[in-house]
């Protein structure tokens, strides 16, 4: 891979980002590019970008080899050095062409949403996978696929990768034949232009409620929901569920750059002005049925029947909403219903409604739900579905992010369980102790029975030991990650699910 200095300023000129250069050697071809001054920059360009950069960085990136440097401004004279008006911007660009540009050689499928990005991209993930064999990589929150072997599968990060890293995996996984890309889009992947100038075929919009608010990601509401919508606006194709907060805003989004013709909205049960339809029919512990209705002529033209009917091997109700943004892309797409139908039946989506049936302690759930929206939704469903068992909860909340998930998890735990523990989950830097009692201190306790156990591992096992099958245990916000993110470091943590399956191995044999 390799960028020629001559091309770059020509692409920055082109989209008005270059404000000046000092370069010595137009010619110059570099191979490696790098915004991280500890790694090798032999023949390099690297990038001055990010809130905390220093200028001593930029030292070392040329002691380790770095030809040219792109920056807001000049920090050294040492070297050639092309001055931006934005370096995320000027790095998404450059990264694109350093890698050639693999995004033109992908169909790509991308969803945003407070809630369901990850569902929804597994659920997609799955139904390609099924109808193109080893042609589909997937960007997700919790795994990467870049190819088609056990290796091409890793550990993500974050929910979409900095620019430079996007397009070096994009690049791997069309040189593994991959051909196909289902990702997920987060707000902050706008804010910091990570997909600057990326255009997806498809974007999917799934919700938004208030969250991410806060000094390290959004400055206010209007600027979460600003982000989030830029997916509708570089996308060709765009899904929208009709019910989501702020559908005028979204919905012009799209607007911006897409006909009525190529927007297609889905609902749940009767709501006028939509494209498609959801009603559940019935659902269990293991899975739901519902039926998945066209609503309008271009729906019609994309189902031929009408009315389809699917069995989703997750239950939820959110998750019927998630499986109909992901059936309306495959549809898009042209795939086949009967594999759309078989892949929703066997949906398995990591630390996402993962169900466990025990012998005598009741069902346990466990489940990514990390605020109260996600929260609410999920006891919201169990207690509707299951009104004669207790539903107790076994959850904590992070430290140094997201604070007001805390008074959510007090008011929730509040409205709908019966009884809770609440435990440790990424303290970061805080106290987990500290963090549990801001919770507990706002739980009303005369409506839920609650007490706190630190250690994560016996907190679950105190809670399926006490437990009975007449119970629902939920255990709540941290999925099936396989870390406690402590003081910076991330500590291996077996995950809920195993530590689950291992008490149950020891209690019920
Ligand atoms: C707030 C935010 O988005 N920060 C991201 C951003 O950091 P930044 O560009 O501001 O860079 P910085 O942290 O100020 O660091 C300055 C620069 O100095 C460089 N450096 C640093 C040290 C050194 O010795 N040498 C050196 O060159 C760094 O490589 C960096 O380029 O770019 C970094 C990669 O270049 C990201 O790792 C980092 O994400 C942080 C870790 C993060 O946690 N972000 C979260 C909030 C996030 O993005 N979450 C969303 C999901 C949210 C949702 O669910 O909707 C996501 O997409 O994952
Ligand atoms: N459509 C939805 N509406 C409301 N809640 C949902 C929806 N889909 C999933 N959830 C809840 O949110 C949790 C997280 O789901 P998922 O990981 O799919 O979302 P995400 O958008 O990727 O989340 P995050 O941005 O927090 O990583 C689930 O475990 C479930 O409890």
């Amino acid at each position: 891979m390799s960028l020629k200095v001559s091309k770059a300023i020509e692409i920055l000129k082109k989209d008005d980002l270059l404000v000046s250069d000092s370069v010595s050697d137009e010619n110059l071809e570099v191979t490696s590019i790098s915004y991280d001054s500890r790694k090798d920059q032999t023949n390099g360009i690297f990038f001055c970008k990010g809130n905390q950069f220093k200028a001593e960085y930029l030292d070392q990136a040329i002691k380790n080899g770095a030809k040219i440097y792109v920056s807001e401004k000049e920090y050294s004279q040492d070297i050639d050095r092309i001055i931006v008006k934005d370096a995320s911007k000027a790095l998404a660009l450059l990264s694109s062409e350093f890698y050639g540009n693999p995004q033109n050689d992908l169909y790509i499928v991308a969803f945003t949403g407070t809630k369901g990005k990850t569902t929804t991209s597994y659920f997609t993930y799955d139904i390609l996978n099924s109808a193109y064999p080893k042609k589909v990589a997937l960007f997700s929150t919790v795994d990467r696929i870049v190819g088609p072997k056990p290796s091409d599968e890793f550990k993500s990060d974050l929910t979409t990768p900095e620019s430079l890293e996007l397009f070096h995996d994009m690049r791997t996984a069309v040189d593994n034949g991959m051909k196909y890309l289902v990702m997920e889009v987060s707000s902050q992947a706008y804010k910091k232009n990570r997909v600057y100038g990326l255009k997806f075929n498809i974007g999917g919009f799934l919700n938004i409620t208030p969250d991410h608010i806060g000094p390290n990601e959004h400055p206010t509401y209007a600027d979460y929901l600003n982000c989030k919508k830029q997916l509708m606006v570089n996308s060709k194709i765009n899904i929208i569920n009709r019910q989501t907060n702020d559908y005028d805003t979204v919905y012009a989004a799209a607007k911006q750059t897409s006909p009525d013709k190529d927007i297609y909205r889905f609902a749940k049960n009767e709501v006028g002005d939509t494209d498609f339809s959801i009603r559940n029919k019935e659902s269990n512990l293991n899975d739901s049925v519902f039926t998945y209705t066209a609503e309008s002529d271009k729906a019609e033209d994309l189902q031929d029947h009408g009315e389809y009917t699917y069995e989703l091997g997750l239950v939820g109700d959110f998750n019927e909403l998630n499986a109909g943004a992901a059936i309306t892309a495959a549809k898009i797409m042209g795939i086949d219903n009967s594999v759309i139908a078989d892949s929703l039946k066997k949906a398995f989506v990591p630390g996402r409604m993962e169900h466990i049936n025990t012998k005598n302690h009741g069902t346990i759930f466990v489940d990514y739900a990390h605020n109260y929206a996600s929260m609410n939704a999920l006891l919201s469903f169990l207690k509707r579905e299951y009104p004669d068992s207790k539903i107790k909860v076994v959850v904590g909340s992070p430290g140094d992010k997201g604070v007001d998930r805390r008074s959510g998890f007090a008011k929730v735990l509040t409205e709908l369980a019966d009884s809770a523990i609440l435990t440790t989950d990424d303290p970061g830097f805080e106290d987990p102790a500290k963090i549990c009692k801001e919770i507990d201190d706002q739980i009303d306790h005369e409506k839920v029975e609650v007490k706190t156990v630190l250690d994560r591992q016996e907190a679950i096992r105190e809670m399926i030991e006490s437990s009975n099958n007449d119970d629902i245990v939920v255990l709540a916000a941290k999925g099936n990650d396989a870390y406690q993110k402590t003081k910076g470091i991330d500590v291996p943590y077996p995950s809920d699910p195993v530590v689950a399956k291992k008490i149950l191995k020891d209690i019920e044999g």
